[in-house]
């Protein structure tokens, strides 16, 4: 993989009183043709490591590299990066091919290879038809298209996205979903993308970094990250987790067999870095768990709600020990419930399903 990217022990304190540490020393490689995501709660840094890359702001300590290059020497307009923002802040009065030009016609290049460019990109975008229109009589999801090929018009290497489908509805923010990846493999731009929509960052990234206070909690696949978080904090901040309290018995490679509040035995992953004995957390994901019977389960309880979504349903639990579980079963054509809210239950989990969890 060629890094894109590099940063190492990067710092950003913003001045104020107290000061507000908004990167706490944060290492991060980000590859050459890579769709990245940073997503993390509101406040992480997040919107201040876009920032460093773009060069709007500069770092309190550590170094920042581009292909190998230091970044830190160099201008915001020299880096070749540019920026996405959450208001995709068009010239409303100009249209959308003039609206595309008006970074080239700025760089100062020539009148064919400007409109050669311009044609390209809105073919990339969709928006050959509406070459015409001005940009405030155009759709929102519309505008995100011109607000994307005005950004990837002068070829930056790479591509800076703060949080840009957010003003936008829910069905149209999914097909722009799949069209920021089909834009990204198209062109080979690395994307580095900020969202606090973990289901964005999941469908979209070829790696995600959770971020939380100001530093990295964990960088993975979408896969990586859902199915074995490293830590309570990113198992509770992406998608919904059981927490069980478990007891280490005996652990081989990254597999431990742990014992359950109920006494019963299962086998779970363990990454690194975990207690390899003692109390633990596990994990389970609502989808991985089933009901079953109390002699064959894992865990019995009682069932105190069940509710229908469509897709599926979700059943929420209290177990012997007052911990709460909630199960989500897909609903299909000859899948139905067998339960009803006030049965007794039990929970049923695969081997390898739990991750033990860094508290
Ligand atoms: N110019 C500034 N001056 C002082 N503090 C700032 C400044 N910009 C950001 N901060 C603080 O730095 C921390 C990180 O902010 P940042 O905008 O990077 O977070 P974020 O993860 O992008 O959040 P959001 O999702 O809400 O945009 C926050 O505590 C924020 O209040």
């Amino acid at each position: 993989m060629t890094t894109a990217i590099h940063a190492r022990n990067l710092r950003k304190v913003y001045p104020g009183n107290p000061p507000v540490e908004a990167l706490a020393g944060v290492d991060l490689e980000i590859g050459d043709n890579e769709f990245f995501t940073l997503l993390g709660p509101s406040g992480c840094g997040k919107t201040t490591m876009l920032r460093l890359i773009a060069g709007f702001e500069h770092p309190t300590g550590g170094t920042l590299e581009m292909f190998g290059k230091d970044l830190l020497d160099l201008p915001p307009y020299k880096r070749p990066i540019n920026t996405v923002f959450q208001s995709y802040a068009l010239f409303p009065h100009l249209t959308v091919a003039q609206n595309i030009a008006f970074g080239l016609e700025m760089l100062g290049k020539p009148k064919a290879e400007i409109k050669a460019t311009v044609d390209e990109m809105m073919e990339l975008v969709q928006m050959t038809a509406m070459a015409d229109r001005q940009t405030s009589q155009i759709s929102g999801g519309q505008q995100q298209r011109v607000a994307l090929a005005r950004a990837l018009a002068p070829k930056p290497r790479v591509l800076l996205l703060d949080e840009p489908l957010s003003a936008l509805d829910f069905k149209l923010r999914k097909e722009m979903q799949l069209e920021l990846k089909r834009l990204q493999t198209e062109t080979g731009i690395t994307f580095i993308f900020v969202t606090h929509d973990q289901e964005e960052a999941l469908t979209m990234s070829d790696r995600i970094a959770v971020m939380g206070g100001g530093s990295i909690r964990q960088i993975g696949s979408p896969r990586d990250i859902y199915d074995r978080p490293a830590e309570r904090f990113v198992a509770d901040f992406i998608g919904d987790t059981n927490f069980l309290p478990a007891q280490i018995k005996s652990v081989e490679g990254d597999v431990a067999q742990v014992l359950l509040a109920s006494g019963k035995t299962v086998t779970a992953h363990l990454p690194e870095g975990v207690a390899r004995e003692g109390a633990v957390t596990l994990a389970v994901r609502p989808e991985q768990a089933s009901l079953t019977t109390s002699e064959t389960g894992l865990l019995s309880g009682m069932i105190d709600n069940i509710v229908y979504f469509g897709t599926d349903t979700h059943v929420h639990m209290t177990l012997e020990d007052g911990t709460t579980f909630v199960l989500r079963q897909q609903n299909s054509a000859d899948s139905t419930l067998e339960y009803e809210k006030g049965d007794r239950a039990a929970v049923r989990f695969g081997a390898n399903v739990a991750q033990v969890l860094k508290d």
